[in-house]
């Protein structure tokens, strides 16, 4: 029948396939939603203590909630039929006191609830911050930053809106259901009976509805973090969306996007709407019975009045809990969807786990060497292909090649982002595979061509290189390298602010600052990816000044653009299709007149 529904959002320009509970596009099947409570039960306890008063708050409230109607159908019988002013009056100062005790436990349980949400969702997110830092970069490479961003941001909010709200309505309404039972059946085993046949159609009628909104809660999830994903790209990368007038497009793919949520959200909130209604109808079924029954009991005055009033009472409590417990389903089912996307990177191989066990090295004299060394990335042909190469501490290694042909990918193996296929690379006669990552890369220092800046000052991006440098160190570091005097000029100097991806300073000066943090760093190998930009004469010259000292008495390895730091390598690895096909000094491949010589005669070192 629902699939028969028009979908309210149809959009007249771009068609897109709507997500109904027949469309192909939901694959994923939800995981056991018991394994994912297990989990979010044991961040709740953490906060045992407040859990705890918040449980004994629900206790309370629920049994205040229970005596109420039992006092009101006394008050009744005794007043109106018995006439015992007395004792009725006694019971309206009980009820009075019970209302207010009610009132009070609830307040409370909210309160401590907040505190106990807070604090789950807070470790939930550090841990996934912290997993986050210790993936591999493998992982990276299929995922995209704004649907990471999703999990710890929606995802994590999610499930703290749910605690907040649901998980005391689940408890209480648990309770009050079970209590509820227990009173009526004491009171009325055939009421009773009368008003449970409701419960298997409700069962049946959730089980039928949850199947599908799980599935679709979880799309809907996915489509939010695609989206987000997507928003990130577009803004990082203004200048060229602008620069190539793609505005249009982007627009018309965000909006593609935007629908698809919808959609998914549509479907998702449409479905989990049918819960309350089945439950109001089954409520009222349910009512009608009792009064019917309960009407005709007392007609034949097997049952008091009072006891009908408290009977169905009762039964309204019995259904209220099982309505709340349905709506809170919705919220419930939403917060699983995003608490598995939130498990699920945090249960993902963190590359720290395996190391921890492997060697440090205290000291690297910087020896390094490549002995028949094959890679691909995952699911790609070979990009490296038997290489052999050795450097001697202290030498300066450049490779030059093509644009592809895999000088980055030597770089990303040496430094363990990725592991090698074949083959072995060895530092000072040690198999790097066989030494702690954080070990071995403390002796390395990176000065990329994209240099990442960090949002912080000056001082704090220069410091990365050394988290326990002194001012004096970070302020000689950045001498060394050339930097001091534009810090100097600006606004705060070394305690400048800078903005995102330092976006305030000049793409030179960012390389002034990403050498000064490897000056900080001291690295025995330096690992340097000379940038192609072109970058102002003047700036350009301290540049090279600054890597030509940095350079002294390291083991580098360079991507090679410039032909000076070519002049002076010791080694030159000619790199084509992910082989070496030349190697040697610039005099030597020179005279070779192959394809180094080619490229140099074409100014063109890639
Ligand atoms: N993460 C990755 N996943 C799959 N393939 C990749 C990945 N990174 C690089 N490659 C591929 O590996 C090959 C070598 O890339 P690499 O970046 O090492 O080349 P390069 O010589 O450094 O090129 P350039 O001079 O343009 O930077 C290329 O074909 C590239 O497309």
């Amino acid at each position: 029948m629902l699939s028969k529904l028009s979908d309210p959002f149809k959009h007249d320009k771009i068609p897109i396939q709507p997500i109904s509970p027949q469309s192909k596009r939901v694959k994923a099947k939800p995981k056991k939603f018991s394994a994912v409570i297990k989990r979010i039960w044991i961040y709740l306890s953490y906060s045992k203590v407040m859990l705890i008063l918040v449980l004994l708050m629900v206790i309370i409230s629920s049994a205040m909630a229970l005596l109420g109607p039992f006092l009101v159908g006394m008050a009744i019988d005794k007043y109106l039929v018995s006439r015992e002013e007395m004792f009725f009056l006694w019971l309206l100062a009980a009820l009075g006191g019970i209302y207010i005790v009610h009132s009070l436990s609830l307040w409370l349980q909210n309160y401590w609830m907040i505190g106990v949400a807070q604090e789950t969702v807070y470790t939930m997110r550090a841990d996934l911050f912290e997993q986050i830092q210790k993936l591999p970069i493998p992982f990276f490479d299929k995922r995209q930053l704004g649907e990471l961003m999703s999990r710890v941001t929606n995802d994590i909010e999610n499930v703290s809106s749910t605690l907040n709200s649901s998980i005391i309505q689940i408890f209480s309404s648990v309770l009050t259901l079970a209590g509820t039972i227990l009173v009526m059946l004491s009171l009325s085993p055939l009421l009773t009976l009368l008003t449970l046949l409701i419960v298997p159609l409700m069962f049946y009628g959730m089980k039928w509805i949850t199947k599908r909104t799980s599935v679709l809660f979880k799309e809907q999830q996915r489509n939010l973090g695609e989206l987000n994903g997507f928003i990130e790209e577009t803004i990082s990368g203004q200048k060229i969306v602008k620069t190539f007038s793609q505005e249009q497009k982007v627009i018309a793919e965000f909006i593609e996007k935007g629908e698809r949520l919808k959609t998914s959200g549509f479907w998702a909130q449409t479905y989990s709407g049918f819960i309350p209604k089945l439950m109001n109808m089954l409520n009222n079924l349910s009512f009608a019975i009792i009064a019917c029954v309960g009407g005709i009991l007392a007609l034949n005055g097997t049952v008091s009045i009072g006891m009908i009033v408290i009977f169905t009472e009762y039964s309204r409590q019995f259904t209220r809990p099982l309505n709340d417990l349905a709506n809170q389903f919705n919220t419930l089912l939403s917060a699983i969807a995003g608490a598995e996307r939130v498990f699920d990177i945090i249960d993902a191989e963190d590359e720290l786990k395996q190391e921890k066990n492997k060697r440090r090295m205290e000291k690297v004299k910087g020896d390094v060497e490549f002995q028949n060394v094959s890679f691909s990335y995952k699911g790609y042909k070979n990009t490296l292909n038997q290489i052999n190469l050795r450097a001697l501490p202290g030498e300066t290694v450049a490779f030059v090649g093509p644009t592809g042909a895999g000088k980055t990918t030597i770089i990303n193996l040496l430094s363990r982002f990725y592991e090698v296929n074949e083959g072995a690379i060895l530092i000072d006669g040690v198999i790097i595979a066989d030494i702690n990552k954080e070990s071995l890369r403390a002796h390395m220092g990176f000065v990329l061509q994209d240099s990442f800046l960090f949002q912080g000052t000056v001082h704090e991006n220069i410091r990365y290189g050394k988290l326990d440098a002194t001012d004096e160190e970070v302020m000689d570091a950045a001498k060394h390298a050339n930097a001091h005097s534009f810090i100097m000029k600006l606004p705060k100097q070394y305690d400048t602010e800078l903005k995102y991806n330092g976006s305030g300073i000049s793409q030179g000066q960012k390389q002034l600052l990403s050498i000064a943090r490897a000056f900080l760093a001291q690295p025995s190998i330096l690992i340097l990816d000379e940038a192609t930009s072109s970058i102002d004469t003047v700036t350009e010259l301290k540049i090279q000044e600054a890597l030509q000292q940095l350079m002294v008495g390291r083991t580098c390895f360079v991507i090679a653009h410039r032909l000076n730091t070519i002049q002076n390598a010791d080694k030159i690895f000619v790199l084509h299709n992910g082989e070496i096909i030349e190697k040697g000094n610039h005099e030597s491949l020179l005279k070779k007149k192959g394809f180094y010589y080619q490229l140099h005669g074409q100014k063109q070192l890639r």
